[in-house]
């Protein structure tokens, strides 16, 4: 792990800061689609929040924001105390602190599943014998240790996207976004695999953002819920969800777990 080096810059300021986000787009008709406003949030570190609303409501841009593969059209995100835009370029260094796992977990199919986790190492260059050494231990972290020499088209669904979080995480980022990374895995398969990013999420002690379209993944994983609103997407209610870690099984069976989710369900029914 990561030693706990923290700037006192980073150490009075939240891990994530958007402030005033606004995002346009222009469409191809020649409109424009103003797709989030007046988005303010600011993420502890080491703190799970999960993104949640209506289709459309601007999740994934406020995701790919955060991970600065889109440029706002107006407000700040600051990463770690440091802003994410100067100007007009990108400050990598805060880009470094990122690690990005999205619905399909886009193993590149002629690597090796350890290569695949270990691609970013080698494009910074890391000697092989040391890449393969953290590529490693990584299996053995997201529990598919003994798959590293296996191709990707030999593993399952669940596997895959276990390898993808390995990758996200080869770099050591204090921060992992996640876009739906469970979407298109079977009920049973994304229960485990919920079980299993908290404990990885607990292991790291890293501040996660997941989109999720799933009330009861919402209420499993998070420390805070941020519910948007379509058309603009804007940010609606922020609920807290203040049950004790490992959960597990039950806990999603406790009548307060339901109480939750039968008001976010409520709240989501609201918009549509
Ligand atoms: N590149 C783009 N060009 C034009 N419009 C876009 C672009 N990307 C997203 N949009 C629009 O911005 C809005 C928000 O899209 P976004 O994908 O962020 O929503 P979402 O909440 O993640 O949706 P879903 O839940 O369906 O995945 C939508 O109206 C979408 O059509």
């Amino acid at each position: 792990m990561r030693p706990a080096m923290v700037s006192e810059a980073s150490a009075s300021s939240p891990e994530i800061r958007l402030s005033g986000l606004e995002q346009r787009y222009r469409t191809e008709a020649g409109g424009e689609v103003l797709a989030l406003t007046g988005i303010d949030l600011s993420i502890r570190r080491g703190e799970f929040v999960v993104l949640i609303g209506p289709s459309g409501c601007g999740k994934t841009t406020m995701l790919r924001i955060m991970a600065g593969l889109i440029r706002p059209t107006s407000g700040t995100v600051e990463i770690a105390g440091r802003p994410l835009w100067k100007g007009g370029a990108r400050d990598d260094s805060a880009v470094q602190e990122l690690g990005v796992a999205f619905q399909e977990a886009n193993l590149f199919p002629w690597m090796r599943i350890e290569e695949n986790i270990a691609l970013p190492l080698k494009l910074r260059g890391v000697p092989k014998a040391k890449r393969l050494e953290r590529a490693r231990a990584l299996t053995e972290l997201v529990g598919i240790k003994g798959f590293e020499r296996r191709w990707p088209r030999e593993l399952s669904g669940g596997m895959r996207q276990r390898a993808a979080i390995a990758r996200a995480l080869s770099l050591d980022p204090h921060i992992l976004l996640m876009d739906e990374p469970f979407g298109a895995l079977d009920a049973m398969t994304r229960d485990r695999m919920n079980v299993e990013l908290q404990r990885i999420w607990m292991m790291q002690g890293c501040t996660v953002v997941l989109v999720t379209h799933s009330i009861s993944e919402a209420v499993f994983l998070a420390d805070r819920i941020v519910l948007l609103s379509p058309r603009p997407g804007r940010m609606d209610t922020i609920i807290d969800v203040p049950f004790p870690r490992p959960r597990d099984g039950d806990s999603a069976t406790r009548p307060e777990f339901q109480a939750i989710v039968r008001d976010l369900r409520k709240r989501l029914d609201a918009m549509s």
